[in-house]
Formats: structure tokens, C-alpha cells, sequence
């Protein structure tokens, strides 16, 4: 199988229910490429949260089973878990960094997963993971903050921190929730040109759930649609028309659109 259709995250009869009784995803089956570029969209509520952290167990799934790059995390554990969770990085919409610590520091969290569990005070980090975390620092336009304590950043600077965190930790899935969503729109489009730039310079998987129509439609190649749970549109972007998303913001089903 040539390279790039290489599956990166497969889901395969996936289903998620609270305890509380709640259906957070229901059957979904879904294959995502290597080096794909996805947008996630859907109405508040409709799972696309619960679909993102089903994908690096933040959340246990009910029923079917989830594959990356070829093994399965549904019942994972020890080494085996944190090898494919080493794999998949994470861009929240509130940042997670460490306030108090330095860019730097926050940066070279990115690396934690390389060490064994006892190793990983900040001056147990090698000399080449302190370079790395430069370089990432470099990639983002954030060298000199280096030394800046994390609060004392903008929030569009505190994003662009954990995204160097996550070029750091170099996976090969980055999934992101909501990345821009505490951002001004000029923000926003920087955020996403660096997750661009993840994907495009360093082959990244990125799957992205995104409020922003037009962020989704600039950024996405290929667009899946979430309502109660459910896919209910997948396709490429450049063949979606804007009726699909009005639609699904609509409540609608878009997949007539198709
Ligand atoms: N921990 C939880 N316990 C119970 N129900 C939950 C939990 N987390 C989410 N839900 C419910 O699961 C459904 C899907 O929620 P989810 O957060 O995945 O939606 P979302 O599409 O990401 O929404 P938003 O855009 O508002 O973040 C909703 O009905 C939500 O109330």
C-alpha cells in the first residue's frame, strides 16, 4: 500500500455512552489517512469533543474498536498505551500549559513521553531535547520567549506554545479541540497555519473540530460532519458546497447535500 493512504485512525463500530446514559458517539466507523488534513463540524453537543478524546482514550469507548497506525488502543495498557499515546499529540482550546513554568519548560513537556517515568525532572532532559524544543520554539516565531513565564503570554502566544509542544513531541496525529476557539480571528489564522504547517512540512495527521465555518473551509481538506452523535457528512472539501454547513449548523442533516 503506497504511503500516503497509509490509515492513521481507524473507527470501527465505535459507540460512547456516559454513564449517566448520555450517547456521545453511536457507530461510527471512520478510516483517516496518513497525512490527511480533517475538520470536525457539528452543533455544540453533538460529539465532536467525545469523537477527539475517544481517539487517544481520554474517553473509553462502549463499543467497537479504534486503531492507530495499525493498533488497537481500545484495550491497550502500560507501555503499550503510552507508546500510542506517544504517537497522537493534543491542542485544547484553553492551551494546557503549565502557568507558573517557562515557555521552555512547558515546551520540553513535549519529550516527557521519550523518558522512563523516574526520569523526568526538568534537568534530566538532554542537551538535543532542549535544541529541539528551540528549533519548535523557531518554528512558531517564539524564540525569544524562551524564558518567559506561560501566563505572562498572549492567548494566541499560549496556543502557539502548546503547538511547539506538540512538534516536540513529534506524533503523528495531532488532534485538535476547538484550537481557536478563545481566539481573535487574526489569532485563529495563524493557530491554523501552523497546524497547516504540521501537517504539510512534517506529514502530521491533523484532525480538527472547529466552530469556524470559514476557518474549517480554508484550513480543512476534508470535512466530517457530527450531529447526536453520528456522522452524517464526510467528504472532501473542495467538493462540499457551503449548504452543507449551514445545514448541519442548522440541525439539518447534510448529508442530502451530497
Ligand atoms: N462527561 C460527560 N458525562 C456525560 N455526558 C457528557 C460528558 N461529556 C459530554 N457529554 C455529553 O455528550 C454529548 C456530546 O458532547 P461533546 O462535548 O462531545 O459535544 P461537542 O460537539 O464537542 O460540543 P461543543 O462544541 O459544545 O464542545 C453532549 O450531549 C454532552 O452533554
Amino acid at each position: 500500500m503506497a504511503d500516503s493512504v497509509k490509515p492513521m485512525i481507524e473507527l470501527k463500530d465505535v459507540s460512547k455512552v456516559y454513564d449517566n446514559g448520555t450517547v456521545g458517539l453511536k457507530d461510527i466507523n471512520l478510516t483517516i489517512n496518513k497525512g490527511e488534513f480533517v475538520v470536525v463540524v457539528g452543533l455544540s453537543g453533538a460529539g465532536k469533543s467525545t469523537l477527539l478524546r475517544s481517539i487517544n482514550r481520554l474517553h473509553n469507548i462502549t463499543d467497537g474498536d479504534i486503531v492507530i497506525d495499525g493498533k488497537s488502543i481500545t484495550n491497550a495498557k502500560g507501555k503499550n498505551l503510552r507508546m500510542i499515546r506517544r504517537d497522537i499529540g493534543m491542542i485544547f482550546q484553553n492551551f494546557n500549559l503549565v502557568k507558573r513554568s517557562s515557555v521552555l519548560r512547558n515546551v520540553l513537556t513535549g519529550r516527557v513521553a521519550y523518558y522512563p517515568t523516574w526520569k523526568t525532572t526538568f534537568n534530566m532532559f538532554t542537551k538535543e531535547d532542549k535544541q529541539k524544543a528551540y528549533e519548535a520554539l523557531q518554528q512558531v516565531g517564539l524564540e525569544d520567549k524562551v524564558y518567559t513565564r506561560a501566563d505572562q503570554l498572549s492567548g494566541g502566544q499560549q496556543q502557539r506554545v502548546a503547538i511547539a509542544r506538540v512538534l516536540t513531541q513529534n506524533p503523528k496525529i495531532i488532534l485538535a479541540d476547538e484550537p481557536t476557539a478563545s481566539l481573535d480571528p487574526q489569532t485563529s489564522r495563524k493557530v491554523m497555519n501552523d497546524l497547516k504547517m504540521l501537517n504539510e512540512k512534517y506529514g502530521m495527521t491533523v484532525v480538527a473540530n472547529l466552530h469556524s465555518i470559514e476557518l474549517a473551509r480554508e484550513f480543512g481538506k476534508r470535512v466530517i460532519g457530527i450531529r447526536a452523535g453520528q456522522v452524517v457528512y464526510d467528504g472532501k472539501m473542495s467538493d462540499t458546497p457551503k449548504s452543507v454547513f449551514t445545514d448541519i449548523y442548522n440541525g439539518g442533516d447534510g448529508s442530502e447535500e451530497e
